[in-house]
Formats: structure tokens, C-alpha cells, sequence
């Protein structure tokens, strides 16, 4: 099988892309900037780059040269817009292998593909990486996202990750706490130690000191045998706690005794033992709100809070929502075991309007059903649920701007729909921004 390294910024343009040429039997790997280009480059062998000439961080045919200067020997092809053709002719004098312009369509990209294929292979070039399923099975468990809500996530996680502060991770649910808690344990130096996540909200306030510290045989009615509690478990490694708010007052005390003495006693054990943990929380809830009712103790809140993190909702990483919902896809497609190649355009527009209540579990869940309701390569709508469907039909059918009461109406349910984000509401609308600042103006809407 054939590696091509696909560099391109167009979100949707590029998923497109990419599932043809995985359908054309070739593998894909994909980047949206050069930066991350660069950086598989290092990790992994391709046989062709297949890059765009526009980038968020530089353009093609610098990147074209660095590979050049690399002496990697790879063919590199570059997309352009029809305007750009001189500046990829420019290119092909660097050393690309040739160009294509967009719009381009898919026998012209199989063609120019195969043809540097076929030049490289009279080249003999280096094989094929034997590490390569490793690194692609180990990125697939965290997608980090390229929205800037994300990107500053991740820089937060990497900050923090190496240092054994506690954190306590915020955020609605569904964001995805527990994998950024795990995320931040993999980064640590304790990576190779235990991982013990414990929802407190499941835990009756009766039986959370024998879960948190554990017990003797026989120390209580139905203490049958021996149990090491969630510190013990995690001794060494990282302790996570989700659904922190939720642990009764005489609970947090228990905790952060535990925190400030670094050791617990087993009930019914007269033993103390030392533990050794990294603290990570989480919280769906205000818990400042809480402490200033006096329901979270405020001197435990300021030892959980050594670093707070805020998950965004998926409404607000709305660029990295092809991403995930490829990600969810391809885990579905394994599950159940199927071979699902991607979603319709109606479909992708559905998932950008919605506002996603539930955020990544919802998404994933929707797209489990969806995979397995379909009998096609292609997920269409009829296999949404309705209330992806309803919302944006609503808009469709009622999207006339003929009354202005009519108009005004539309504005604000479209505003609303959208937590207030005009660049989502005015694409919601069909209408430029500009338009929808006037009209917010002139029916003096708040
Ligand atoms: N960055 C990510 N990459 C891949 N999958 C993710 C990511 N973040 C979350 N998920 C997936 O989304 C779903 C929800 O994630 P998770 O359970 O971590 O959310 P949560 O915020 O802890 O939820 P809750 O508030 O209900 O405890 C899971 O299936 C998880 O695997």
C-alpha cells in the first residue's frame, strides 16, 4: 500500500479527500498545517506529499523546500487555486513533482497521483516504516482538535502534565474530562503507573470512606474480606475524581485530610499507609458557587485548584467537529464491525447547526446508531435522529425574510440557537455578518 501525506486547511474539503483516496486503496494521513506535517515526516516514511499551497502557517513551497533540504526523496504535489498557477509553476522550478488545480476533479488527482508514484518508484526509495500501525493506533485514542478553543486546551494540558500539581478539570458534560484526566496522566511521568478514576457521584456517602481508603475483613457488617481503597489502587500514579461537587461535607473532610497527611488508614486497620498520588478532579458544576453556600469547603476547593482547566463545549470547537465525528466513525465501523466511509454534505451541515447539548458523547452516540443503521458507504440524514433534523428543517422552511416581525423573530431564535455566536447565527440565516450586525442594529436586539 501506498503513504501519502495529505496537507491541507479546508476541513471538510480535505475529509472528502482523503476518504476517495482511502477508497482508491491508498493510506492517508493528514495535517492541517505544516508544522504537524513536519513533525510525521520525522516520525514516518511517505511516498508521496500531497500539499496545498496556502497553509495556516506558511505556504507549499516553503514546506516544499524543507523537504528538499531534507534530501527526503519524496514527490510532492501541490493543490492550487486557478490563480495561483504561476506561482506553482514557480514551484515545479524548486522541485515539486507537478500540480493540480482546484477545483480539480477525482480521475485528474488518481492520474497525477499514480504518475508520481510511479516516478518514485524508479527511484527506489526507503520502505515503508514498520512503526507506522503503532503511531496510528496510538494517536487515534486522543484527538486533540484544531479549533483555538482546542489548541489552547492542549497547550494547558501539555503545561501542566509534567508537573504534580493537582487539577481540577471543568467543564459540561460529555466534553471529554475523563479522557483530558488521562491525557494528562499519559504526559506525566507517572505514565507508567496507575490510572484509578472514581465517580463520586455514584458512590453512596455511607460507603465512600471504605472505597476511598479501604478496609479490614470483618471491620463492618458484609466487610467479607480485605479491600484496598481508590488511594492504595492508585498509589504512585493518579488518582481521578469525577463529579468531585457531589462528595457529602463529612466526605471532603475525610478528603483532604488525606491530601495535606499523604497517608490513609484501612477501616478497622491500625496501620497507616503512606500514598504517593497525583490528584486529578472534575467538575460539571459552579463549585465556587457551592463553596460560597457553604456546601464545598473552600479550603478543599483551593487544594484541588492548583491548575483549573476548562473543557469547551462541542458548540464552541465548531472546526474540529469533521474530525471527531471521523474519529467516532471510524471507532463505530470497528465495533461493529462495518465499513462506513463518511457522511453526506447534508448530513456534515446538520451536525455544524446543532448545538450539541450532550457534546462528545452525544456526537459519538449519534454516530454509533447512525453506522449501524446504514446500509450504504455514505451516513445519510434519514438515519439522524429527529431532533438533529427538525432544527435545521425549521430553519429551511421558516428562513424567508418576507415580514419584519417574521425577520426579527428568525434573528433572535437564530441567535439563540447559537449562544449568541453571530458568525454561526449569520451562516444559520444565509446571510453575510455585516448583514446580520445592521439588522441586529436596526431591531435594536440585545
Ligand atoms: N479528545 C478526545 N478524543 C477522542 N474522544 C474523545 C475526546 N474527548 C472525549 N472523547 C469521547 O467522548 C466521550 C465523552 O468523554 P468523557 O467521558 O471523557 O466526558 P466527561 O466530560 O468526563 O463526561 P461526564 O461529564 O459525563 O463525566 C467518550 O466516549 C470519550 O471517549
Amino acid at each position: 500500500m501506498k503513504y501519502i501525506l495529505l496537507v491541507e486547511d479546508d476541513v471538510t474539503f480535505s475529509k472528502m479527500l482523503k476518504q476517495f483516496l482511502e477508497r482508491h486503496g491508498y493510506a492517508v494521513d493528514l495535517s492541517y498545517d505544516i508544522h504537524k506535517a513536519s513533525e510525521l515526516l520525522k516520525k514516518q516514511t511517505y511516498d508521496l506529499v500531497f500539499t496545498d499551497l496556502r497553509l495556516p502557517d506558511g505556504n507549499g513551497i516553503t514546506f516544499l523546500k524543507q523537504i528538499k533540504n531534507n534530501k527526503q526523496p519524496i514527490p510532492v504535489v501541490l493543490m492550487t487555486s486557478y490563480a495561483e498557477v504561476s506561482t506553482a509553476v514557480q514551484a515545479m522550478k524548486q522541485g515539486a513533482f507537478d500540480y493540480i488545480s482546484k477545483p480539480f476533479n477525482p480521475d485528474e488527482v488518481l492520474e497525477v497521483i499514480s504518475n508520481a508514484l510511479e516516478e518514485k518508484k524508479s527511484h527506489q526509495i526507503a520502505p515503508v516504516n514498520s512503526s507506522r500501525k503503532d503511531n496510528i493506533k496510538s494517536n487515534l485514542e486522543f484527538v486533540e482538535g484544531i479549533s483555538a478553543a482546542s489548541k489552547t486546551l492542549n497547550e494547558y494540558i501539555h503545561l501542566v502534565a509534567p508537573i504534580n500539581m493537582s487539577v481540577l478539570i471543568i467543564g459540561e458534560s460529555g466534553t471529554g474530562k475523563e479522557v483530558v484526566a488521562k491525557n494528562i496522566h499519559l504526559k506525566s511521568s507517572r505514565s507508567d503507573k496507575p490510572f484509578i478514576a472514581v465517580d463520586c457521584g455514584a458512590i453512596p456517602k455511607e460507603i465512600a470512606s471504605s472505597e476511598f481508603f479501604g478496609h479490614k475483613k470483618g471491620s463492618f457488617t458484609g466487610a467479607t474480606n480485605d479491600k484496598i481503597g481508590h488511594f492504595e489502587a492508585a498509589n504512585f500514579g493518579t488518582l481521578f475524581l469525577d463529579e468531585v461537587g457531589n462528595l457529602s461535607y463529612e466526605n471532603q473532610v475525610q478528603l483532604l485530610r488525606a491530601l495535606q497527611e499523604r497517608k490513609v488508614k484501612p477501616i478497622g486497620s491500625n496501620e497507616e499507609v503512606l500514598v504517593d498520588i497525583r490528584l486529578i478532579t472534575a467538575t460539571n458544576e459552579d463549585l465556587l458557587s457551592a463553596v460560597e453556600k457553604g456546601d464545598f469547603r473552600e479550603d478543599l476547593y483551593h487544594r484541588l485548584n492548583e491548575f483549573s482547566i476548562k473543557v469547551p463545549n462541542l458548540k464552541d470547537r465548531n472546526d474540529d467537529l469533521i474530525l471527531y465525528a471521523d474519529f467516532f466513525l471510524d471507532k463505530a465501523n470497528k465495533q461493529l464491525n462495518k465499513s462506513v466511509v463518511g457522511f453526506s454534505k447534508d448530513v456534515l451541515t446538520l451536525f455544524q447547526n446543532y448545538h450539541w447539548p450532550g457534546n462528545l458523547r452525544e456526537l459519538s452516540n449519534i454516530i454509533k446508531r447512525a453506522t449501524l443503521l446504514t446500509q450504504t458507504e455514505i451516513i445519510h440524514k434519514n438515519v439522524l435522529p429527529d431532533e438533529l433534523v427538525y432544527i435545521k428543517e425549521k430553519h429551511m422552511l421558516s428562513n424567508k425574510f418576507s415580514t419584519k416581525e417574521n425577520e426579527k423573530e428568525l434573528i433572535i431564535n437564530a441567535l439563540q440557537e447559537v449562544s449568541n455566536n453571530k458568525t454561526q447565527a449569520a451562516k444559520l440565516l444565509d446571510i453575510t455578518r455585516k448583514t446580520l450586525y445592521n439588522k441586529i442594529k436596526e431591531y435594536n436586539i440585545n
